[in-house]
């Protein structure tokens, strides 16, 4: 529904993408993260047909952004960062306005200015004037505008950004709502907004796809990722041993605490992907005579995936997009980790 094919964009001298390639199926919803600066309202600006890329090309529906932006435009709903609606309107006299600049026949336009406001909750509002709209729902009349002539397509822009908690949920409600019957791509540098709503996310970072993947395969692909975390009573060193050997585990190693009693060890196991040795190990235990006190399992998040990629001097040269390896974390991944997480 939505390709993307080595699009690079610069501004004068200042590369903002450079050679981006994704593509979106149709009814998936697709979280395009990155860091501020990364290039995300560049490249949605390009889709949209609002800004022509220096290079490479882009299809919505089979037409082509630049050489049928007018067709685009009909099959394109978009919120940008900030939602181009005119205050001194109704909500439903801007949405009528919006019918018509998208080419909807009249006859149609009363059935799809209901049903987006009814979509977006806004139907006790419709004759409100959207100065007088709290943020939260000027954003839910922002995506209202987006969808009101129900195109296949729908691009939004950092949607949450400025909303308090409860109309942060509203929102992501509304968007996976839109799910299956709309193809959507999600702008956002917030972490939780990709796993709550997205079926894929593509990272992007410095104007470059560095990973593209479910949020579970980018968790599951951090090395050291998945596995467990366990206080044992008894001979650690053994308890080690035949760990190690249990089907699944890649690596066994203890970690030093000294919060735990003399007797007790705690052990960092690693399993292989895909793999969840976790009942054979207690098994293995228990066959020992080993006292399992605590048993969690650990998990690399998404968040961790995305410090990684974003933060972090690639090890090689043009590494690629799917398997970049990445030097180990440092230090400014904890202060970004604050300023990502909401
Ligand atoms: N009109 C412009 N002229 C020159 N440089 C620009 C222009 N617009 C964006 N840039 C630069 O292009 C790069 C990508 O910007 P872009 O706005 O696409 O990033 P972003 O990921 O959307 O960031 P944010 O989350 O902060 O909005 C940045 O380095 C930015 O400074």
């Amino acid at each position: 529904m939505i390709s993307v094919e080595h699009l690079s964009k610069i501004y004068g001298s200042t590369p903002a993408i450079q050679d981006v390639t994704f593509s979106v199926e149709p009814g998936e919803i697709v979280g395009f993260l990155g860091p501020n600066g990364a290039g995300k309202t560049t490249t949605m600006r390009i889709l949209t047909g609002y800004l022509p890329a220096t290079s490479g090309s882009a299809k919505i529906a089979g037409y082509d952004v630049h050489e049928n932006s007018l067709a685009v435009r009909q099959r394109i709903g978009y919120l940008p960062e900030t939602p181009p609606l005119y205050p001194e309107m109704t909500v439903e006299a801007f949405l009528y306005f919006v019918t018509r600049l998208k080419g909807v026949p009249a006859g149609d336009r009363p059935s799809k200015v209901d049903a987006a406001l009814k979509r977006c909750n806004l139907l006790e509002k419709r004759r409100v004037l959207i100065r007088k709209l709290s943020k939260g729902f000027r954003q839910r009349v922002g995506i209202a505008q987006a969808i009101v002539h129900d195109p296949p397509a729908i691009i939004l822009d950092e949607p949450t950004v400025g909303l308090d908690p409860r109309q942060i949920i509203d929102v992501r409600n509304l968007i996976k709502s839109l799910a299956g019957t709309h193809t959507i791509i999600l702008s956002t540098h917030i972490l939780p907004e990709v796993s709550m709503t997205c079926n894929r996310v593509t990272i992007i970072n410095q104007g470059k796809v560095v990973a593209t993947n479910t949020p579970d395969n980018l968790e599951a692909s951090l090395a050291g990722g998945s596995g467990y975390e366990l206080e044992i009573e008894g001979n650690s060193t053994a308890a080690q041993q035949q760990i190690q050997r249990v089907s699944g585990v890649r690596v066994v190693e203890p970690i030093a605490t000294t919060e735990i009693p003399a007797n007790r060890a705690v052990l960092r196991v690693v399993s292989e992907p895909g793999i969840e040795p976790g009942k054979e190990i207690i098994a293995t235990l228990v066959s020992m005579g080993i006292g399992v006190c605590e048993m969690r399992r650990t998990r690399a998040s998404l968040e961790d995936v995305f410090l990684r990629l974003t933060t972090q001097e690639k090890l090689e040269d043009g590494a690629n997009a799917q398997s970049a390896h990445f030097v180990n974390a440092t230090a400014t991944e904890e202060k970004q980790k604050e300023e990502v997480t909401p």
